[in-house]
């Protein structure tokens, strides 16, 4: 009998819970594997703190938001009982056979490095990001986008009326994927993303040019994007907790810049959290689902260092170190093809 220890590690996002209940469920069905769940992610494997997790733990939790496990941003080799030899030995202890680690590109640089150091450990890949390559999409950013442009249908009507430019902030980190698939749907006049900076004087020309026409312009960014003149990102939100700058508020610096300069009334709105909270999409949880599920048939496999993940409408298996040789990025290509109709 193998026993499986989950852990849902990084930011959450909905959908962690479908995994977990297609892995319990088909785990236990077909490959008479049994489950705990360490809490707040690599904490709990590194402190040994797990709970068990049977059908009945995970019974109607598909359409759940959030994580039953908690999640954390503390890394496997923080603190006097991380590292490998460390978790090796707790593992033992426990009776846990392999891991199982739910989360996004830092999840899985984590997770190779404890491979490379002998531990049974496979993944899943999720985040609202959408950045981790290797996988066409993750679970959780088909919910953000849908939150993403639910908010840009509700800010374009006040924008409408009052004849204002609105500025709608959305996350992805150093990606700017969230930003292009919400802002595309929404119909913005403009879509900022880290991957291609635009000067302040082009973002002015685009909404100067829909109140040309008439309209109230509505501009995406998303809180990586850069103008060409900042190093880095905006910041001023402290450290998360494996000491990376927390992004956020290029909204509020741009939205002023476009009122002083085109003399249009703008208001800037961070969508932060919500785009992470809450039930997920259909799409997310059949996603979610189909991961978990063959993630129980990676683990019977011992494929130790791969991750599952979606090429097409295929499941496939990636290793670790395929899915990290590059950050997934939006494509010049794919942004040129929208950027054609701005303003
Ligand atoms: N290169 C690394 N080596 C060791 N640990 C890492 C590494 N990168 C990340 N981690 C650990 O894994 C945790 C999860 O990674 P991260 O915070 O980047 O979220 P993620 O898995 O990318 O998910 P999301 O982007 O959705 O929040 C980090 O907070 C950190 O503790
Ligand atoms: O929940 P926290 O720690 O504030 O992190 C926010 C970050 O996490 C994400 O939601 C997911 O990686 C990013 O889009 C965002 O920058
Ligand atoms: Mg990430």
């Amino acid at each position: 009998m193998t026993t499986i220890g989950i852990l849902t590690s990084g930011g959450d996002c909905p959908g962690l819970n479908a995994v977990i209940r297609g892995a319990v469920l088909k785990g236990s069905e077909v490959h008479g594997q049994e489950f705990v769940g360490f809490l707040d992610g690599w904490r709990g494997l590194v402190e040994g703190d797990a709970m068990p997790l049977d059908r009945s733990r995970v019974r109607g939790l598909s359409h759940e938001g959030g994580t039953i496990l908690g999640t954390s941003r503390i890394g496997p080799f923080q603190g006097p009982q991380g590292g490998a030899e460390n978790i090796a030995r707790t593992l033992e202890r426990l009776g846990v056979d392999a891991v199982v680690a739910i989360g996004g590109e830092g999840t899985a640089a984590a997770a190779q490095r404890l491979f490379d150091e002998g531990i049974r450990i496979v993944g899943v890949p999720k985040t609202i990001d959408n950045d981790l390559d290797q996988t066409d999409y993750t679970f959780g950013f088909d919910t953000a986008v849908e939150i993403a442009t639910e908010a840009i249908d509700r800010l374009r009507t006040t924008g409408n009326s009052h004849k204002r430019c609105m500025v709608l902030e959305v996350m992805g980190r150093n990606a700017g994927w969230i930003a292009l698939h919400s802002g595309t749907a929404g119909g913005a006049h403009a879509i900022l993303i880290p991957e291609h900076p635009e000067s302040i004087e082009q973002i002015c020309e685009w909404t100067n040019s829909v109140r040309e026409r008439g309209r109230a312009p509505m501009v995406v960014v998303a809180e990586g994007f850069t103008l060409p003149d900042m190093a880095q990102a905006h910041s001023t939100k402290g450290m998360d907790g494996f000491d990376r700058p927390r992004l956020g508020g290029i909204a509020e610096l741009l939205a002023p810049m476009i009122q002083e300069r085109t003399g249009i009334e703008t208001r800037a709105t961070v969508l932060g959290h919500i785009q992470r909270g809450g039930v997920p999409t259909a799409f997310d949880r059949v996603l979610a689902t189909r991961l978990g599920m063959a993630v129980t048939d990676l683990v019977a496999d011992e494929q130790w260092g791969h991750m599952v993940a979606l090429h097409g409408t295929e499941i496939v298996r990636v290793g670790f170190d395929e899915a990290l040789v590059d950050h997934k990025s939006v494509p010049a290509q794919r942004y040129q093809e929208m950027r054609v109709i701005f303003g």
